[in-house]
């Protein structure tokens, strides 16, 4: 699927059109500050990853940067195996370093993805400030289901990502292995609530990701996920979590949408970020189900779904943060985003909604023959359609998809005001009932669907350095199921 791109947000001689209420720095651009790049050596930044801590791959990185001259770890202390993949900014490589690490992984050795820009070829092509904007998110980010960035450096005009490997290769390629092509209801619904996860979290950092695809959710060597490729993020500098009291029986406050679930208007909440306290405002309401074919999440203004009864909750979402950028892929454009009229947060929830559906159904919900025709389907009024439910489903399994057509159809709202998330964000979203008994502080310690089977273990002296030709070979994947290093 080819991605579209239109620069605009890079444009550092244009005044940010991200500019927020009550502005004061976000936490993400006080992470970011220490980014000035040095020449040659490793970018100071903070090498602080709780979740990372105690990975051998932390560890060995932390040890090579103890003993480097200068404290900075950089290209001469890695071995480039083989070339991953590469795309529109540069080339990722699998790399391990040079020194044998003391405490090795439990597969025996420690591999990195290093990505490397040249820096040059992206200042020719102005692209430049879109490495920089990813290199400043991979920084800042520390999830399981988000790279953890073990180092950034600079070699002659090459710019350097070190980041965790995912030898499980991508969703898109998972699902063509899968049984029809497509994933089984309880795989989507593990891989949808490990991808809420991340996304809440990089709302919370004011980044809308913008980019969410079967491509860009790799597979971990635990069989968990991790979203990769931010170049095409939006950061917002300028946001803020901020508290809303809501006094208790008040359903008349501050922001009323809060209390009804949606804003039953088009205009997108002018908040910088909403961050509410729910003080014992909830309400149980069941998910009407649909009868197959089409949910018309636009007109259904007062359906909800599935209230808890959590006595409090906080929400921190960029609500407000606005491009008029035309990128990601055809597919998945929001329509708000081909439209041309301005985009924000909601557009990662209504491309969680498309990615849900490619999950379940093998393909994207608005596909035409041309991406023309596509773009066309997405900005239509035509509200998003489903196959029927197959007569040979059980009983569970028709009620397991009605709930998961209805979550798609509401993430596939047009008007993205009426979208679920857009409002109060992620809660909104992992309130709903396909996501019913969903452990959310425990989804990292759920079994995958799959674990990628670990490669075999080659010995040091069979390893070879790859020759400059082979480093520009593209990379293949030997079996189905796992990788060949070498
Ligand atoms: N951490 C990783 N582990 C394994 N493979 C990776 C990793 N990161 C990237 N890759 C592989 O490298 C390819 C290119 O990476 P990436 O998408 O980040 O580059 P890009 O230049 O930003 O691409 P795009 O044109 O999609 O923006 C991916 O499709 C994936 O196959």
């Amino acid at each position: 699927m080819a991605a579209v791109r239109d620069e605009s947000d890079y444009d550092s001689s244009r005044p940010s059109s991200l500019t927020a209420l009550g502005s004061r720095r976000s936490w993400i651009s006080d992470i970011g500050s220490s980014s000035s790049v040095s020449g040659g050596g490793e970018t100071p930044c903070r090498h602080n990853k709780p979740h990372k801590a105690n990975h051998a791959e932390w560890e060995a990185i932390a040890r090579v940067r103890a003993a480097a001259a200068g404290g900075s770890v950089g290209l001469d202390h890695f071995r480039l195996v083989r070339r991953l993949g590469s795309g529109d900014l540069g080339n990722v490589y699998l790399c391990e370093l040079r020194e044998p690490p003391h405490r090795p992984s439990s597969s025996g050795r420690l591999y990195y993805a290093m990505k490397v820009v040249d820096k040059d070829a992206l200042a020719f092509r102005k692209k430049l400030r879109r490495a920089e904007v990813e290199r400043e998110i991979l920084r800042a980010l520390d999830h399981p289901f988000l790279p953890t960035l073990y180092a950034d450096f600079e070699a002659s005009h090459y710019a350097c990502l070190v980041m965790e490997f995912c030898p499980g290769g991508d969703l898109h390629v998972a699902r063509q292995r899968q049984p029809g092509r497509r994933f089984s209801v309880a795989s989507a619904r593990f891989y949808a609530a490990e991808t809420v996860l991340a996304l809440e979290y990089l709302h919370m950092m004011g980044v809308v990701y913008r980019d969410l695809k079967p491509e860009n959710v790799l597979v971990r060597a635990d069989g968990h996920i991790m979203l990769s490729d931010f170049d095409l993020s939006l950061k917002c500098d300028d946001v803020v979590p901020k508290l809303l009291r809501q006094p208790r029986g008040d359903s008349d406050g501050a922001n009323p949408s809060l209390t009804h679930g949606h804003s039953s208007s088009c205009v997108p909440p002018i908040q910088p970020v909403l961050s509410c306290l729910f003080n014992g405002v909830t309400r149980k309401r069941q998910v009407p189900m649909p009868d197959a074919a089409a949910v018309d999440a636009d007109a259904d203004e007062h359906s909800e779904p599935e209230q808890t009864s959590d006595p409090a909750e906080v929400v921190v979402e960029p609500v407000a943060a606005r491009s008029r950028s035309f990128v990601g892929t055809h597919e998945y454009l929001a329509p708000e985003v081909i439209s041309g009229q301005g985009h924000g947060s909601a557009v990662d929830w209504w491309t969680l909604g498309v990615f849900m559906y490619e999950m379940v159904y093998g393909q994207t919900p608005f596909k035409g023959a041309t991406n023309e025709e596509t773009l066309a389907n997405i900005v239509s009024k035509r509200p998003v359609a489903f196959p029927r439910v197959p007569a040979s489903a059980s009983c569970g399994e028709r009620e397991e998809l009605l709930r998961a057509q209805d979550l798609m159809a509401r993430l596939l709202a047009k008007c993205p005001g009426k979208r679920l998330g857009s409002c109060t964000g992620s809660g909104e979203v992992k309130r709903h009932a396909f996501f019913r008994g969903v452990n959310w502080a425990l989804v990292r310690s759920v079994r995958p669907p799959e674990v990628p089977v670990p490669a075999a273990p080659v010995a040091r002296s069979k390893a070879k350095t790859m020759s400059r030709k082979e480093r520009r070979e593209p990379y293949k994947q030997q079996h189905e199921d796992h990788f060949d290093y070498f």
